[in-house]
Order: structure tokens, then sequence, then C-alpha cells
């Protein structure tokens, strides 16, 4: 395999800039799933995937998957589905990712165009919103076609792909269809990977066989029937906004503690196994502090640290929509806000359990308030939270392939975000699911000057190609 994998690697190098202009040109569709005005934007980079997809050889299909639930008047954006080889003497590998991103405006504080790719020579970190989550991670795999075809390396196994455009805004439609493709499309998949997440230092690759769920829930409170004067009405009526920020202030205490009854029995108690794992993770609190910005740490030690991301559940805050948020000083009552805030889950929380904690939370609370205003709770999307086997030969290819390349071995670690499909995919194929991160901890995914370092894209391509390689040499044996 060795040389084979060489020839692959120079090409990857040799390519390397057709490689980030491919990335700029999906950078530059602003494919913002959460945004309506941008649902166009959101079908473009679905229609710029399939093109893509087309000129590397591979058999695409565009499914549609109907109007979106509680917003029927958007249509949701396709599932990009492709296949590249079809030989049956070969392993099939089933890979997902999502070409939608985050909401990103130059005033939430960019220093440069989210939608524009904007490549640092001298740190060689590459700035645009979507570049490490996930257009990078998604290109990656087409990159990693393209490579071999021109190096004329024969691509080692059939690849089924699997791109969605709803992931930020909870894969609405999702689950259906690949329930419904489970015998279908997904139905010759030996194994799954997933690159869709981080590594947890800067230096250390990792490979993450498990994640958070995620229950993001709206919280409404309206009483008057438009905006008013606080100096005319201010002092005559209950307002939403008062009512709004004590409930929400009432959900978390400054220490991240979950103040919401019965949330804590739900966690699966943690064992003396699982404790002795944190101490070898590579992971200090210099890397948490550098991909904070800050030395606003919660807990001061590593292992504590790693259990909030991973293995506990917590709850934040996210903004109050109606609310008063530009600059200037407009003395308005607003007359209808909806908080937005999102508990990630761990084993064994369901949730079911947890929004029937939550209702009757915001029920106590709000009846101790006396408002005669109108308060409303609504589980806006909940996805699962999920832990897999690493002791897989998925994981083990995985792990070569990591040697080869960053000539480390990879750690295995959790991941705190959420990706909701992963268990689906694992229920619907059968098969082990690997998490392959290509970014890395300071890449600010979901925060203003998202990145992605062009050597972790770079090698992040040649990664993806030689854990195809090692997947073909595996031999079958469940782990
Ligand atoms: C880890 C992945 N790249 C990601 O960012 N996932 C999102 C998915 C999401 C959105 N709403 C709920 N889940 C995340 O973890 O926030
Ligand atoms: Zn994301
Ligand atoms: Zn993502």
């Amino acid at each position: 395999m060795a040389p084979q994998l060489d020839s692959f690697f120079k090409q990857v190098d040799a390519m390397s800039e057709s490689f980030i202009d491919r990335l700029s040109k999906a950078v530059a569709i602003p494919s913002v799933s959460a945004m309506d005005e941008h649902r166009p934007d959101v079908f473009k980079m679905g229609e710029f995937m399939a093109s893509e997809l087309r000129n590397l050889g591979a058999e695409v299909t565009l499914h549609p998957l109907g109007k979106q639930p509680h917003k029927e008047h958007l249509e949701l954006p396709p599932v990009v589905t492709a296949r590249y080889g079809s030989d049956p003497s070969k392993r099939t590998v089933l890979v997902y990712g999502h070409y939608d991103v985050q909401p990103a405006l130059m005033e939430d504080g960019w220093a440069t165009k989210p939608f524009k790719l904007t490549v640092d020579e001298s740190s060689g970190r590459m700035y645009g919103r979507g570049s490490t989550d996930d257009k990078g991670p998604v290109l990656g795999w087409l990159n990693a076609i393209e490579a071999h075809k021109k190096a004329g390396v024969e691509f080692p196994v059939n690849l089924l792909m699997c791109f969605e455009g709803m992931e930020e805004y909870g894969s609405e439609g999702l689950d259906e269809f690949i329930m419904r493709e489970a015998k279908g499309f997904f139905k010759d998949a030996d194994a799954v990977c997933i690159s869709d997440n981080y590594w947890l230092g800067t230096e250390k690759p990792c490979l993450t066989y498990g994640l958070r769920g995620c229950n993001y829930y709206s919280l409404e409170v309206t009483g008057p029937g438009a905006d008013l004067h606080s100096g005319v009405f201010g002092g005559t009526a209950h307002e939403p906004m008062t009512d709004l920020v004590r409930i929400m202030s009432s959900l978390v205490d400054p220490d991240g503690k979950i103040l919401i009854d019965g949330i804590d029995e739900m966690v699966a108690p943690i064992t003396d196994q699982e404790k002795a794992l944190y101490k070898d993770i590579a992971f200090t609190m210099d890397n948490l502090y550098e991909s904070l910005g800050s030395k606003t740490a919660l807990f001061d030690d590593k292992a504590r640290t790693l259990m909030g991301r991973w293995r506990f559940p917590s709850l934040s805050l996210h903004g109050i929509e109606g609310a008063f948020s530009a600059p200037g000083a407009k003395t308005v009552i607003p007359a209808k806000v909806i908080g937005k805030f999102s508990i990630r889950t761990v084993p064994d929380m369901e949730s079911e359990a947890v929004t029937a904690a939550v209702q009757k939370h915001v029920d106590k609370v709000f009846a101790g308030l006396k408002s005669k205003n109108k308060c409303t709770l609504k589980l806006q999307h909940d996805g699962k939270w999920w832990v897999a086997s690493p002791n897989h030969w998925n994981f083990t290819a995985a792990a070569k392939a990591v040697e080869h390349v960053w000539g480390v071995k990879p750690d295995l670690t959790r991941e705190g975000g959420s990706i909701p499909v992963t268990l689906t995919f694992e229920e619907a194929t059968g098969k082990n699911v690997l998490l392959l991160p290509m970014g890395s901890s300071t890449d600010g995914a979901h925060s203003i000057n998202e990145k992605l370092d062009r050597r972790n894209y770079i090698e992040g391509i040649k990664l993806l190609g030689a854990y195809l390689h090692y997947v073909a040499e595996e031999p079958m044996r469940e782990g």
C-alpha cells in the first residue's frame, strides 16, 4: 500500500491550491439553514455539491424532503447522495457531512467577510463560515477522490456519500430519509465515517466515539398587543421581557449547574474505569484557554473540564428574539419575546423526560411570578446522544491512517457537540460509526472568525484517503 499512498499524498500536495479554490467557492455560498432568506443559498450549495460530484464521475441523486415542519412556506433542502464505485470485491464505506452552515454577520465581530475564504499566508489560517464546520471536511472526501483519479491510484473502496443541508437546524427530515433508505441506498455499507468535529487541541489528532445530544427550546412570553413606550406604559403593565429574564435565569447558575429538578438524576454514574481514561488524554488547561480565547474556565482541572464537555449535561442560554439589541437607547417595552436555550444531553437522558422536567420547572417559576402574560415552551428540535465502541476495525483502520499521516497515535475522545443523525446511521445500517475530525480546537466553529488551518485541510484530505486504504486492508471482525 505504501507506494500507492505516496503517489496519492504527492498528488494532494500538487493539487492543494485547487482544493483551496474549491473550498473558496463553497464558502462563498451563504448556505445558512436557520435563516429563511438564505434558503435559496442552501439549495444552491446542494447543487454545487451535486455538480462537483458528477464532474468526478459519481452517481448523484438529489432527494427532496418536502416542506419544513412548522414553516410550511419553506421547502427543505435536498439530501445529496452519491455513489463512487460499485465493485463487489471491495468494501463499501458510507460517509456523511452537511453543506449548511451557522449564521454569520459582519456585525457579530468578524474581522474578515464571513462568506469569503480569506487565507492568512503567514499563519496558514483560512477564515470563513463553514471552513471547518463542515464544508472543509465534506470537500475533503471529494478532493480525495479527485487526487486518486489524477494520480492514477485505484480507489480502494466503494464510497457512499450522504450530504444534508439542515444539520445546523436539527437535521429536519433526515432521520425518516435514512430509515427509508436503510435497505436501499445505505444497504451495502460496511462501515460509516463522519468528519464533522474537532481535535481537542491543535497538535494531536483524535478519533471520536461519543457525542452529546441536544434538546433545543424556545420560550415565548407575550402580553401587550404591540411594543410599548416605556415612559407611557412602564409601571402600568406586566412586561414580557421581565418575566422571560426571570425564567431564563432560573434554569442554570453561574457555575453551570442546571437548576431544573430531576435532570441530575437522569445522568449515568461515573465508573472507576471511566475516571482512569481522562489522565492519558493529551489535553491541558492551556489548550482550553487557547480555544476559549480567555481564562474564564468553570473548573481548574483537566478531568473535570473534559467531563463537563463530554459526559455531563450543560444548559446554555443563546438569545432572545424580539428583544431590543441594536446600539443606542431605544425606550421600548417589547410585546413578545422568545428566549432560546438548549440542553446538551448525555447517557441516560431521554428527550421526553428532559422536556417534561423543563416544562414543570418553567410552569413553577412562571406561576411564582404571578404575571398576567402568557408563557409557552416549545421543543424546537432534539437529537440523541451517542456512544460507540472504539474497539472495531473501523477505528483500527482510522488509527493506522492517523499514524501514517500525522506520525502519532490518535487520542480516543468524546465530543461535546451533537450530530443528531449519528445514532440513526448506526441503527439504520447496523454498522460501526466512526467520527474522524479534520479541524482543531481553535477553529471557532459556530463563532466569529471560524477558520480551518491549511495544514489540517491538506493533511486531512490525505487522512481521509489513507483511512479508506486501511479500511480496505482490515480483516472483517466486529468489535
Ligand atoms: C458537531 C457539529 N459540527 C455541530 O456543530 N453540530 C451542531 C448540531 C446542532 C444544531 N442544533 C442542535 N444540534 C451542534 O452541536 O450545535
Ligand atoms: Zn455546526
Ligand atoms: Zn457540523
